[in-house]
């Protein structure tokens, strides 16, 4: 396969690890839309980036642009991923990849229409490990899998315009950081959950500020989700099966997990790491573009709808989903 021109949309903190990424693994950022156009130009030369646009749509015209790294803030990813697709572009886009599962659902029928890829920046489903540990479950050693938990708590400045509480920007914990706890159970739950509850306390801006999810599936398997924005949890997954459980720390990006036997006696288990997290990602896409498809994507239609259920459950919808 040729080698992909890429472009990225929203040069922020997460494009700076991106597009450190693509140069360790020698890949070429062709392009950068920045609605700053000095933000971009300095981007842009940090990362020997030819073409900078401040008109981002006019950007994705370019037919020089075979796939595009989305990094704005949750709310605006549909608006660029439709104009995307629009001009025949594959897509790696950041966590969460949209708001509601309509918008996903949107999104696919135009890929599908395209033939073009759409995958989730979503670290765990890339990472090594993960696709270690899974092999492992299925292996059978464990037994079946019982219980989930998963924790996700980060302090974040309780500043109503930034992009964690301000309900234009579709903050909230669930769409940033639940993304992750969802994506971790149900990623080793053998079937989406059909049975759902919650409990949250809202931000002075209405979006979520902490939460309690339980989750349940046809086969008697249960994930609990706990989530804090303004309270420290440690980022830990534990899957607890029949013979044994596996504890993740720091899962999002994690190399390591702990399998501790239920009869005594533990082991660590190791695959990738951490700090290639990035990389993981962009050799997927690269890998499902040159197949005609992504594996995952069904883990990132599953996640989505969760999160479309749990925000209608608390009634919490986005001030640019009421005008819709
Ligand atoms: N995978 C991971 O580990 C991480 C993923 N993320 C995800 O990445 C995304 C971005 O987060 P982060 O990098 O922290 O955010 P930042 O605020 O640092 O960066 C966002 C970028 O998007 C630009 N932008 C904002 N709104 C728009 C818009 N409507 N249209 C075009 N550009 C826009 C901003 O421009 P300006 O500078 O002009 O405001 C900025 O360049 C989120 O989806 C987040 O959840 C975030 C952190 C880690
Ligand atoms: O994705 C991200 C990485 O984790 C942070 C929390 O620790 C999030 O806020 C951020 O959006």
């Amino acid at each position: 396969m040729k080698p992909l021109n890429w472009a990225i949309i929203g040069p922020g903190a997460i494009a700076q690890q991106f597009a450190a990424a693509m140069v360790a693994m020698n890949r070429k950022v062709y392009a950068v839309g920045a609605r700053n156009r000095e933000k971009g130009q300095a981007f842009a030369q940090r990362y020997a980036i030819e073409r900078v646009d401040d008109d981002i749509a006019r950007l994705l015209s370019d037919p020089q642009i075979d796939a595009v790294y989305i990094s704005t803030p949750h709310a605006s990813h549909f608006g660029w991923m439709k104009l995307a697709l629009e001009q025949g572009k594959h897509l790696l886009v950041e966590k969460a990849i949209v708001v509601s599962s309509s918008e996903l659902n949107e999104i696919n029928r135009l890929a599908q229409q395209k033939k073009l890829i759409v995958a989730e920046a979503m670290t765990l489903f890339h990472m090594p490990l993960y696709h270690q540990l899974k092999a492992l479950i299925t292996e059978g050693r464990l037994g079946n899998v019982k219980m989930i938990q998963v924790s996700f708590g980060s302090i974040k400045e309780p500043d109503p315009e930034n992009r964690f509480f301000n309900p234009e920007l579709a903050g909230g914990a669930l769409l940033d950081i639940g993304t992750y706890a969802l994506s971790f159970a149900r990623f080793f739950l053998s079937s989406q959950p059909d049975r759902l509850l919650t409990t949250v306390s809202q931000f002075s801006t209405g979006v979520d500020e902490q939460s309690g999810i339980l989750l349940q599936n046809n086969s008697n398997e249960i994930a609990t989700i706990s989530l804090a924005f303004r309270a420290k949890m440690p980022k830990c997954g534990l899957i607890a099966c029949e013979k044994g459980s596996i504890t993740v720390d720091d899962f999002p990006r994690a190399q390591r997990a702990t399998l501790n036997w239920a009869d005594g006696g533990s082991e660590i288990i190791e695959a990738g790491e951490s700090e290639r997290a990035l990389q993981y990602e962009i050799l997927n896409v690269e890998e499902y573009i040159a197949q005609g498809s992504n594996p995952l994507h069904y883990l990132t239609e599953d996640v989505v709808a969760l999160m479309t259920d749990i925000r209608q459950q608390w009634g919490i919808r986005f001030p640019f989903e009421q005008q819709a």
